[in-house]
């Protein structure tokens, strides 16, 4: 077994959890409102003090697994701080916000470089900030005018608490992810300056699979680390083919990686990236939706040796592309709420496929899905169980809701 000598190290879904990034849900959340909800992804307008309280018991489980968590919040703060680069992260975020006039930019900046604590200016850069936060005398832009009933000049980020998606882990690096969603895009500037210069992740100690630059979408969502020899990744909603082909072609490149397997889940808010219908919980047992097994096609990316990659569509069923892949004599799927269908929508809506496996065997899950839960406990498996009445309304669970550092060999 190789020890952790790098700061993010990740070769499977399933190795003990050592250090796992989390974002302590904020005032963002309450900058939203039913008429754009669509707009920032959410379904519902969460209690916020109980979605604090809800993530705090999220945390401390992790905490009594023998789990470091950090918060995203912390990192970005220290990062900046460390390279002195407050007005060039408020210069950036500024650009990303879609704010015209130049006497709204100028006072936005002067409001958050006014702010002493960085910890507290980015914060308040996640929150957002209200029309009736801050006044400019004349000087304002047709385009920020004419949205009238539009009450924020720049957005709430209040999908940030899904730490799982603006970049993900694997090997010694990252991707650092271009996101569908113009509001899920602003989140991977976080990731860049943590990236770029934290003492402790940034300056180049941590390897970049992908930039958010690049032109095709990738979502963390639909990452998924199997094993150190193959990477699942899903064609969704959020993550485009292209994508997963130039990623490839580099982890081959970069890493040990053998396999990239391509899932096509088909493009719906509902199964929105691959882990809200497929995860792995144990070395040979899988949580899937019944509802995506049926029509999903795989394609297996291979290495050609000379910097090119095949592409091959698998002909097997998905347990035995599974068992072929990771080297099982067979696989267990283990259907979310059972075979029934009513039971597997309302659970899966509810993120009862979004496991986070914390050891082999060993999962956090929700309570609330109670029928998916049985059938994992009479499956072996350890269960976790956490409350998430107030976080599930932003459509996520437990993997949605991590993003881990670092993980034991296994
Ligand atoms: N990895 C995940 N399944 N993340 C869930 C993210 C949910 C979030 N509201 C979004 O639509 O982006």
């Amino acid at each position: 077994m190789s020890e952790i000598t790098r700061p993010i190290h990740v070769k499977s879904e399933i190795g003990p959890l050592k250090k796992v990034l989390l974002h302590r849900p904020g005032k963002e959340l309450e900058n939203l409102v039913p008429d754009f909800l669509e707009r920032l992804l959410f379904d519902d307008i969460p209690y916020l003090e109980d979605a604090q309280a809800e993530h705090d018991a999220f945390a401390d489980a992790l905490r009594e697994n023998g789990i470091e968590v950090l918060y995203l919040e912390k990192l970005v703060a220290e990062a900046i701080d460390a390279a002195d680069v407050k007005e060039a992260f408020v210069d950036e975020w500024l650009a990303e916000t879609g704010v015209q006039s130049e006497a709204m930019l100028k006072a936005l900046k002067d409001y958050l470089l006014a702010m002493d604590d960085t910890y507290e200016m980015v914060l308040k850069t996640m929150e957002g900030f209200r029309k009736t936060e801050i006044e400019v005398e004349g000087g304002k832009s047709l385009s920020d005018l004419y949205e009238t009933d539009y009450p924020f000049i720049v957005d709430p980020m209040p999908n940030l608490y899904f730490t799982r998606d603006p970049f993900a882990t694997m090997y010694n690096g990252v991707t650092l992810n271009h996101m569908y969603s113009d509001t899920r895009n602003r989140e991977t500037l976080y990731g860049k300056y943590i990236f770029d210069h934290h003492p402790e992740y940034g300056n180049g100690q941590v390897d970049r699979f992908y930039n958010r630059e690049e032109s095709t979408r990738i979502e963390g969502g639909d990452e998924l680390v199997l094993s150190k020899d193959v990477l699942a990744v899903g064609i969704s909603q959020r993550t485009d083919a292209r994508s997963i082909e130039k990623l490839a072609g580099r982890l081959f490149e970069e890493t040990e990686f053998k396999h990239v397997l391509a899932f096509l889940i088909g493009e719906n808010r509902k199964f929105m990236h691959l882990d809200t219908v497929f995860t792995m919980v144990d070395y040979d047992k899988f949580t899937i939706h019944p509802e995506i097994e049926g029509g999903l096609k795989v394609w297996d990316i291979t290495p050609n040796g000379d910097g090119t990659v095949n592409i091959e569509e698998t002909e097997d069923k998905l347990e035995n592309i599974l068992a072929e892949a990771l080297g099982q004599e067979k696989v267990q799927l283990i259907r979310c709420g059972g075979g029934d269908p009513v039971a597997a929508a309302r659970e899966q809506w509810n993120d009862g496929s979004n496991t986070l496996t914390i050891a082999p065997g060993v999962v956090v899950v929700y309570d609330r899905n109670t029928v998916t839960n049985k059938i994992l406990a009479e499956a072996g498996l350890k269960l976790i169980k956490v409350r998430g009445s107030e976080l599930v309304r932003g459509r996520g669970g437990p993997r949605c809701m991590s993003m881990p550092l670092q993980r034991e060999d296994i």
